[in-house]
């Protein structure tokens, strides 16, 4: 546990305005963040070039989605290439709105974790079950499943952060509890030692998602197989801090 750095990430998801995020990152800038903790923000497209000159260097920024293939004919897509040429070396990918609200399938988040990785960006790979699907006792098979088609595409497991986002903790203020997350982190780090490696279940950072908050991330963030977090709404508020704090 104490070889893996604490990860603390940010989805703005489509939130911010110039202003709006001028702000944060200037709260961001100017705040004490534990130097142990990682952290990366993941700012809307149009914004990545802005946030990466506006962030202090120290802290990454990630793009929220990207495209399998480099260049083209492919309105309304972005690709890896580009986000390196805005300075950013992180992507979210496969994240429960793209799957859920774009209908993403596990086929075509693996090939953009491939083609991700290929182009050097380092990739935060989001799974998780959806609430019908832990209350069918379905939920290893689903984070399992969608793990395997990740690991199938993923080369270096130096530039990947797991994070498991339970679809039903996403937005709904129904936070995981610390034994529902360890539970779970618990299984795919148990997965990933016997379908990779040893070296890479050991070593491999599997944050956790949903409704994470200043006040729940300390007793989540206790527990020895949650390496971090990935926050959706506390991320665009000052309490963003204490989260990335959570370990200090
Ligand atoms: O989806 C999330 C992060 O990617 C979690 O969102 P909330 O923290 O708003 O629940």
């Amino acid at each position: 546990m104490a070889s893996r750095r604490f990860f603390v990430g940010g989805n703005w998801k489509m939130n911010g305005t110039r202003e709006s995020l001028a702000e944060l990152m200037t709260h961001l800038n100017t705040s004490n963040l534990h130097e142990q903790t990682e952290v990366v923000c993941g700012a809307p497209f149009v914004y990545l070039d802005l946030v990466r000159s506006g962030l202090d260097p120290r802290i990454g920024v990630a793009a929220q989605n990207c495209y399998k293939v480099s260049r083209g004919a492919f309105t309304g897509e972005i690709s890896p290439a580009m986000i390196k040429d805005c300075g950013v070396d992180w992507v979210i990918l496969g994240h429960s709105e793209r799957r859920h609200v774009f209908g993403e399938t596990d086929e075509l988040i693996g090939q953009k974790v491939a083609h991700a990785l290929e182009n050097d960006l380092a990739v935060i790979a989001c799974i998780g079950e959806k609430l019908e699907e832990r209350e069918a006792g379905t939920t290893e098979e689903v984070v399992f499943a969608q793990t395997q088609v990740i690991a199938e595409n993923v080369k270096d497991w130096t530039k990947v952060v797991l994070a498991y986002e339970p679809v039903w903790a996403i937005g709904t203020g129904q936070t995981a509890s610390p034994d529902q997350a360890q539970e779970v982190h618990h299984k795919l780090r148990a997965w990933l030692r016997t379908n990779v490696s040893d070296d890479v279940a050991d070593s491999v950072r599997i944050i956790y998602g949903g409704s994470v908050t200043s006040l729940n991330c300390r007793e989540l963030a206790s527990q020895a197989d949650v390496d971090g977090f990935l926050v959706g709404g506390a991320s665009l508020k000052p309490e963003f801090v204490d989260i990335i704090n959570a370990r200090a």
